[in-house]
């Protein structure tokens, strides 16, 4: 896709900004070592497996006939998880995880139901599996789905019956199932009809796993059960009514599960196939994106704020599939009176995803003359309208269309902070933008946790004139700057500096929550406070 996008950016930087600069530390200790677990080590369980489990169990109230259901986050609700088909509390942990730590990582722009598919990717792709294509776009359910997960006591027509409705024919059945059961197992306290105490300090939550490389995404759920040595407590149950996988995998003969054993390329690539079927089994009427591909050359977290007659321009370039982590790169600067500024970036750090299949370089600005590492400081007057950049003498350009980035409304440092949740927000538009309406965006949800935006609009009543910019302002101030120098003001997004806003504050908006309101998203430049 040609940057900038938000949907498309956020979607991209959740898939592929995977470990390392520029990621979510939260996020990463959650699947890397993959034996990590919410609930403490040596239990037998992990996170990975509780994201795979939970995907398949949302999934799995699809019904291709009348095309409800599908991945659709409606495993968050209670009701769903209180049927004996949803038994554990692996789903739980995944949702709180979603919600507190993946949702509000990307507002608004990943749902609930995209980050189940997203954790299931980094689950598998940083455990030992293959790339899976990963697409974005899915809708959260209102309300919960219809019951219909398959269960291990029921027979294999039944079980064929549930693929099918799913969208999955019996030889897909026997392949999606290896593929989750290459991870995880069956705990004795959900399942006590199926598995025993095992009594054991390493294994606390007393696991019996599918295989005996649990967190490892390999074949060995194959090859295990090809030469009888598989402890698959779904296969060499003590009890034969639950046997599921073995009535599963021996439903072909052996076939397919055959080939798994045989070769370990089939099977990845097969579940790499199937994994993204799966993920992609939406209700009818959602609208998926393209599969999400890493861009080349990516400005991240732009922010582009006015401080008296200056513009500051702060972020990261990406470089992706970078070895060398020290090319030679400039940033090429268009303005608005057609000049072209001329920066050399300075490298910051890497990234990789994939379980250290690509790798990523990450730059920043470099104003050596300021001694600032992290800004560029340009004249508010010339603006900025485009950026392009020359690596190692080659330039990346979007194919000539540039990286435009918009400075006709801006942040502006005239904004302060009154108390730790309140403050005053000033946008600066440039004159001759003429806006008709200027607002801020408020990340808020509603009463099922889905993500809603909230436009609040910004009155237009000081605006100043003569002056480049002008500064809108939230509320009625009595005073309004148009050039302001040398005051140190509250940097919202750094949260740096300080001021108080002393005279001005007597009419403020209170806001509930400084990391959810967004200004203005346009054109790759975003204002997040
Ligand atoms: C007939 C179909 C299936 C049956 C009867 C079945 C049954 C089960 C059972 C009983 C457990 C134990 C859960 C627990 O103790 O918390 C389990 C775990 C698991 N299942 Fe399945 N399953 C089926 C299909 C699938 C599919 C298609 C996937 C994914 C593609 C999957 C992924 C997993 C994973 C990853 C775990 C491990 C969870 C953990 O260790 O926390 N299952 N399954």
């Amino acid at each position: 896709y040609v940057w900038p996008s938000p949907q498309l950016d956020a979607l991209e930087s959740a898939r592929w900004d995977q470990e390392g600069f520029n990621t979510n530390p939260t996020l990463t200790s959650a699947f890397q070592p993959c034996d990590s677990f919410f609930g403490g080590g040596n239990t037998g369980r992990s996170n990975v497996a509780d994201w795979i489990r939970t995907a398949y169990h949302d999934m799995a109230t699809h019904n291709s006939t009348d095309g409800t259901g599908g991945l659709d986050a409606s495993i968050r609700f209670g009701v769903e998880q209180a049927r004996p088909e949803n038994v554990g509390d692996g789903f739980n942990n995944t949702m709180e995880f979603v919600t507190q730590s993946v949702v509000p990582n990307y507002l608004p722009y990943l749902s609930m139901s995209d980050s189940i598919a997203l954790l299931a990717v980094l689950a598998i792709e940083n455990c030992g599996g293959p790339e899976i294509a990963f697409r974005g776009g899915r809708i959260d359910a209102g309300v919960p789905g219809a019951p219909g997960v398959p269960q291990p006591q029921d027979d294999l027509n039944s079980h064929i019956a549930s693929f099918a409705r799913q969208g999955f024919t019996q030889t897909e059945m026997i392949g999606l199932v290896a593929c989750g059961h290459t991870f995880g197992g069956v705990q004795h306290s959900f399942f006590p009809d199926i598995v025993n105490a095992l009594n054991d300090p390493t294994n606390i939550g007393s696991i019996a796993h599918f295989d005996t490389t649990f967190v490892t995404f390999d074949n060995n759920v194959a090859t295990e059960y090809i030469s009888g040595t598989t402890q698959n407590p779904l296969v060499v149950g003590f009890n034969d009514t639950t046997n599921s996988d073995k009535r599963i995998f021996g439903s072909d003969g052996n076939t397919t599960m055959q080939s798994f054993a045989n070769s370990p390329a089939t099977f990845a690539s097969t579940c790499a196939d199937l994994f993204a079927h799966m993920l992609d089994t939406v209700p009818t009427g959602v609208q998926l994106t393209d599969v999400i591909s890493p861009l080349p050359v990516k400005p991240s977290s732009l922010a582009l704020s006015l401080n008296g007659n200056i513009l500051q321009l702060t972020g990261q370039v990406r470089l992706w599939n970078v070895t060398d982590p020290s090319p030679n790169i400039t940033m090429l600067l268009e303005d608005h009176t057609g000049s072209t500024g001329n920066f050399t970036l300075k490298f910051v750090g890497t990234s990789s995803s994939t379980g250290g299949k690509y790798s990523a370089a990450w730059y920043t600005f470099n104003d050596t003359d300021r001694l600032d590492f992290n800004n560029l400081y340009l004249d508010a007057a010339a603006g900025v309208k485009s950026l392009s950049f020359m690596i190692d003498g080659k330039l990346e350009d979007q194919n000539g269309l540039g990286f435009p980035i918009q400075d006709g409304f801006l942040f502006s440092k005239t904004s302060c902070l009154v108390a730790p949740l309140s403050g005053r927000i000033d946008v600066a538009v440039r004159n001759g933008v003429n806006p008709t309406r200027v607002f801020l965006q408020e990340f808020t949800t509603d009463s099922v946790q889905r993500i809603v935006v909230t436009e609040v609009d910004i009155s237009p009543s000081l605006r100043s004139s003569g002056c480049e910019f002008g500064v809108l302002a939230m509320e009625h101030h009595n005073e309004r700057y148009c050039y302001h120098y040398g005051r140190t003001v509250w940097d919202w997004r750094r949260n740096r500096r300080s001021e108080v806003c002393g005279t001005q504050s007597s009419s403020l908006r209170y806001i509930t929550s400084v990391s959810d309101i967004v200004l203005l998203y346009q054109n790759g430049v975003s204002f997040i406070i």
